[in-house]
C-alpha cells in the first residue's frame, strides 16, 4: 500500500444482503483497504443483528493493517428496520426489515386513526408506507405481545451497531435526523420525536436513542475489537442518506440507486410533505431534507425472474409486447403491499430475453416515475442521473434506465457510494468540516456520461396501461 497522504478513516455500509468496509484516505479520498461479508435473510424478511456485527466484524478484519491505523469510523445501515433490544443491550428478536410488508393492516390503522395522509405528511414528512419502523412496532405488539413487553430499548440497524462498537448501554443509544426521519416517529417540523405518535402506538420515548447533530460524536471505540481503541465514532446516518454524502451531492442532482431496494432521490433545502405518499420526506444526514422514493423490487426480483427464465442477467432482448410487474415481495411504489408479480402481453413469438427486458423495465418504471417528484421544480432536466448501487455495474440496468429516462445517465467511477459517504461522515468529524463537501473534494461523483436516446413511450404506456389495469388483481389479499 502506497502511503496515506492523510489521517484514514473508515465508512462501513450495511445493507439488506452484505456489509461492506473501506478504509479512505482522507487526504485524497483513495481506497486503501476494502471487505465485505454477507448476511442471511429470512423468507419472512427479517434478520439477526448479531450476523451484522459479525459480518461487521469480519469485513474490518478483511481490511488488515489500514483498519488498525483509522482515525475515525461511521456506519450507514439499511433504514427502517425496526431492532428491539433486552435489558443488556441484545436482540430480543430479529430485526423486522424495510421490505418486510407483513404491517400493511396496522399501518392503514396507523394511518386512519391519526388524521390521514394529511397528518403524517405534514408531521413526519411521509405517509407511511409499511417499511416504516412505526408500522413494524404496532405488528410487533399486536402480534408478539411478549417481545414488545421484553424491550427495552428499539432502534435502527445503524443505531445498533453504532451502539456495539462504541459500547453504548440499552439507556445510552445515539441515531441522526437522517436515519430517524424514516421511523415514523420522528417530527421533522419540530426536528424531535412526535409523542403523540408514540403515545399512539404505545413506545415510550425514554426506549428511543438520542439524536446526535450532524458533526457531533456518537462516541468512541472501545477496547476489545479489531480497530484502535479511543477512535472516533461518528453519529452514522441511513445508507441513502449516506448515498448522498457520498456523491457530495448538491440540490438538483438525482440520484437512481439499483439494489435490493431501488431508490430515486435528491438533496433539497425545503422539507417534503407529500400526501400521496410517493414521496418519502427523509431529512438529510447534515441540515437539509431528502425526498426519496422507493421500490421494494429491484435487483433480487431481476435475478430471480432471470434464474427462472435460465438466462444471465444481461440476456435481454428488444421488441415484443410483455409487460412485467416485477413485485416478488409486494411493493412499495406503487402501494401495493398484497401484490405478487404479474406479467401480460404474452405472444407464440415472445422470446426469454423480451420477457426478462420487460421485467428490467418494470423494476424501472416506478422509479422514474417519481423522478421529477423528488427533484426541486427549477431543476435541469438535462442534469445526468447518477445511477449507483450494485446493479450500476450491469449494462442491462444501465441502458433500461437511458431507454425510460431519456435522459443522460452518469455512472460514478467510485463505488461502494454508500460506505464512502459513511467514510466522509468521519472525515468531516475528524476534520471538523462538512462531510459533503470533502466528499466533493474526493470528486466521487466523476465518471463517463452515457448521453440521453429518445424516450420508449410505447413501453412506458404499456406498463401504466397494465398498472391501472391489473389494480384489483395487484391489491387482492
Ligand atoms: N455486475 C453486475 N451487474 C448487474 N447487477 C449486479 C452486478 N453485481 C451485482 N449486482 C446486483 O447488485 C445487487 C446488490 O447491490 P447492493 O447495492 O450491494 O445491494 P444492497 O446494498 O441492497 O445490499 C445484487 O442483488 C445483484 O443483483
Ligand atoms: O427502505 C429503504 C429506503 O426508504 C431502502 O432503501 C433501505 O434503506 C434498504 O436499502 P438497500 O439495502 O437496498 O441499500
Amino acid at each position: 500500500m502506497a502511503a496515506p497522504d492523510g489521517p484514514l478513516v473508515i465508512g462501513v455500509d450495511s445493507s439488506t444482503q452484505s456489509t461492506k468496509v473501506l478504509v479512505v484516505d482522507t487526504a485524497t479520498g483513495r481506497v486503501v483497504a476494502r471487505g465485505s461479508a454477507p448476511h442471511q435473510v429470512t423468507e419472512e424478511h427479517d434478520s439477526d443483528p448479531e450476523q451484522w456485527w459479525e459480518a461487521l466484524l469480519t469485513a474490518v478484519e478483511q481490511c488488515g493493517a489500514p483498519a488498525r491505523e483509522a482515525a475515525a469510523v461511521a456506519v450507514a445501515g439499511q433504514q427502517h428496520g425496526l431492532v428491539t433490544l433486552n435489558g443488556e443491550g441484545r436482540p430480543v428478536r430479529n430485526a423486522l426489515l424495510w421490505n418486510d410488508t407483513r404491517s400493511a393492516p396496522q399501518r392503514d390503522r396507523l394511518v386512519a386513526e391519526l388524521g390521514g395522509p394529511a397528518f403524517w405528511a405534514r408531521r413526519i414528512g411521509s405517509v407511511p408506507a409499511t417499511s416504516f419502523t412505526v408500522t413494524k412496532w404496532a405488528w410487533l405488539r399486536e402480534n408478539e405481545p411478549e417481545a414488545a413487553a421484553a424491550t427495552r430499548a428499539v432502534r435502527l440497524p445503524h443505531d445498533y451497531l453504532t451502539g456495539r462498537l462504541t459500547g453504548q448501554g440499552a439507556a445510552e443509544g445515539t441515531t441522526d435526523r437522517g436515519d430517524a426521519s424514516g421511523s415514523g416517529w420522528w417530527n421533522g417540523e419540530t426536528e424531535s420525536y412526535d409523542e403523540e405518535i408514540l403515545a399512539h402506538v404505545g413506545l415510550d420515548p425514554k426506549l428511543l436513542p438520542r439524536v446526535v447533530a450532524s458533526g457531533e460524536a456518537a462516541g468512541t471505540v472501545r477496547s476489545g475489537l479489531p480497530l484502535p481503541e479511543g477512535i472516533l465514532v461518528a453519529g452514522g446516518t441511513g445508507d441513502n442518506m449516506a448515498g448522498a454524502l457520498g456523491l457530495g451531492l448538491g440540490p438538483g442532482r438525482p440520484v437512481l440507486s439499483l439494489g435490493t431496494s431501488g431508490t430515486v432521490y435528491a438533496v433539497s433545502g425545503r422539507r417534503s410533505t407529500d400526501e400521496s405518499g410517493v414521496v418519502a420526506g427523509f431529512a438529510d444526514a447534515t441540515h437539509g431534507w431528502l425526498p426519496l422514493a422507493c421500490t421494494l423490487n429491484c435487483t433480487l426480483a431481476i435475478d430471480r425472474f432471470a434464474a427462472l427464465l435460465g438466462l444471465d442477467r444481461e440476456g435481454v432482448a428488444p421488441g415484443g409486447s410483455a409487460v412485467v410487474l416485477p413485485f416478488l415481495d409486494g411493493e412499495r411504489t406503487p402501494d401495493l403491499p398484497y401484490a405478487t408479480g404479474l406479467v401480460h402481453g404474452l405472444r407464440h413469438d415472445t422470446t426469454g430475453g423480451q420477457l426478462l427486458q420487460a421485467a428490467y423495465d418494470g423494476a424501472v418504471f416506478a422509479l422514474l416515475q417519481a423522478l421529477d417528484l423528488v427533484l426541486d421544480a427549477d431543476a435541469d432536466p438535462d442534469e445526468p442521473i447518477l445511477l449507483i448501487g450494485g446493479g450500476a455495474r450491469g449494462t442491462a440496468w444501465r441502458e433500461t434506465v437511458r431507454r425510460l429516462s431519456g435522459r443522460p445517465v452518469r455512472v460514478p467511477r467510485a463505488q461502494e457510494l454508500v460506505a464512502l459517504g459513511a467514510a466522509a461522515q468521519a472525515a468531516g468529524l475528524l476534520l471538523g468540516r462538512d462531510p459533503a463537501a470533502v466528499a466533493r473534494d474526493w470528486d466521487t461523483a466523476a465518471g463517463p456520461d452515457l448521453p440521453a436516446v429518445p424516450r420508449d413511450e410505447a413501453a412506458l404506456e404499456r406498463l401504466a396501461a397494465t398498472l391501472t389495469d391489473a389494480g384489483a388483481l395487484l391489491r387482492r389479499r
